[in-house]
């Protein structure tokens, strides 16, 4: 439905994205997610079509909307755009304000699909209030519904929700995912908040030196991400050195993977056997050194374990505790606990690392 094509954007000598390669099916909700200045107002302003592009194309429904010597206008991009800052008409009412963009349709046309909208994102009371009479959250219901009136082919979300509280934004963020989800739109939303890419996104890009380092799930990001940039920005975890000590072929292993090469991983945290094929972004040899990275969720509470860590630093979850440990001098670990197992600083206790696959990264 979006397809984004080996795209290139700069200003002037300056590149900001270099062959930008992504694309949704009609319904799926994409997040682009990435720190302050990596592209991402520069990427939307590119699909609605108020940048030009240096290579590659954009398009919608096999439509090319965009490509380095073609840009069709914005009115006719069938795109709804939700900016950041809400952009509603001050001296305008909800209604009029949900159906301004539908100036070219009859009147009773346009007030039936504004009315619709309204509904759907629950402002049926509030119709003929003014801007400045809506809370924050009521304010940005409308710029989605002013977005969503006219039946866009896709709806791109600018930060939509980060002038809210944090508890407001979670619930505001979910709702309209359901909305979206439900009108079977397709949309891209760009953040700076996993969280908010977490509960909104079927799929998650992450720009970083001017590249999307990777297309994928908020599962294929936490759990295999593809740089070493995506798994320290995404989630919370550190890096422990890992030391390939020995190749083995041991049928008797517990893995059954007894065809596949095996290999010893000497850490801080003791020596594990893994089929090579469970290392999953990184071809080690005997000798090497690497950073894996170990998951707050991988590192497991265990009172009769040997291995014993001191806590150096705890946050307090509710459910859980989010421990930072400190084990034998060498790099805090962090340590995800459920919250009866309430330790204070200064105390130790036994922990376990559970090694499923491995993400590991050469030095
Ligand atoms: N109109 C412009 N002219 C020149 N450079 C620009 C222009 N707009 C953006 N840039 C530059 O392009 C780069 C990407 O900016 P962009 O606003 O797309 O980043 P962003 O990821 O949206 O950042 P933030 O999260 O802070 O909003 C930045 O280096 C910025 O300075």
């Amino acid at each position: 439905m979006l397809d984004i094509n080996n795209l290139s954007l700069s200003f002037g000598t300056q590149k900001v994205l270099q062959k930008l390669t992504i694309s949704l099916q009609q319904g799926e909700i994409g997040c682009i997610l990435g720190p302050s200045g990596c592209g991402k107002t520069t990427l939307l302003r590119a699909i609605a079509g108020f940048k030009s592009v240096q290579a590659g194309s954009i398009s919608v429904n096999d439509i090319i909307v965009s490509d380095a010597g073609y840009k069709m206008p914005v009115a006719k991009r069938k795109i709804g755009v939700v900016f950041q800052d809400f952009a509603l008409f001050p001296h305008m009412n909800v209604l009029k304000n949900v159906a301004y963009g539908l100036s070219k349709l009859s009147k009773s046309e346009a007030l039936k699909l504004a009315q619709e909208a309204i509904e759907l994102v629950g402002l049926n009371d509030a119709k003929s209030k003014y801007p400045h009479e809506l809370s924050g959250g009521q304010q940005q219901r409308v710029a989605i519904a002013r977005a969503i009136a006219p039946k866009p082919d896709l709806l791109l979300l600018d930060e939509p929700f980060s002038s809210l509280d944090p508890d407001l934004r979670e619930r505001l963020s979910s709702e309209i995912r359901s909305i979206i989800k439900q009108q079977n739109i397709t949309a891209l939303l760009i953040t700076h908040d996993q969280t908010e890419a977490f509960a909104m996104a079927d799929k998650i890009g992450v720009l970083h030196h001017q590249q999307c380092q990777q297309w994928g799930t908020a599962y294929d990001l936490y759990h295999e991400p593809a740089t070493e940039f995506i798994a320290d920005f995404v989630g919370e975890g550190v890096f422990i050195p890992v030391q390939v000590v020995a190749y083995e072929n041991d049928s008797e292993s517990k893995i059954e993977a007894s065809d596949d090469k095996l290999l010893w991983l000497e850490t801080q945290l003791g020596r594990f056997l893994l089929p090579q094929e469970y290392i999953d972004n990184a071809a080690f040899k005997v000798g090497d050194i690497a950073k894996m990275l170990v998951r707050p969720d991988d590192l497991r509470h265990q009172d009769e374990s040997v291995l014993k860590a001191k806590v150096v630093g705890r946050s307090f979850r509710g459910a859980h505790i989010l421990y930072r440990l400190s084990l034998n001098q060498g790099e805090p670990l962090l340590c995800l606990a459920p919250s009866h197992h309430d330790h204070q600083i200064g105390e130790s206790f036994g922990i376990h690392l559970e090694v499923e696959h491995v993400i590991c990264f050469p030095y």
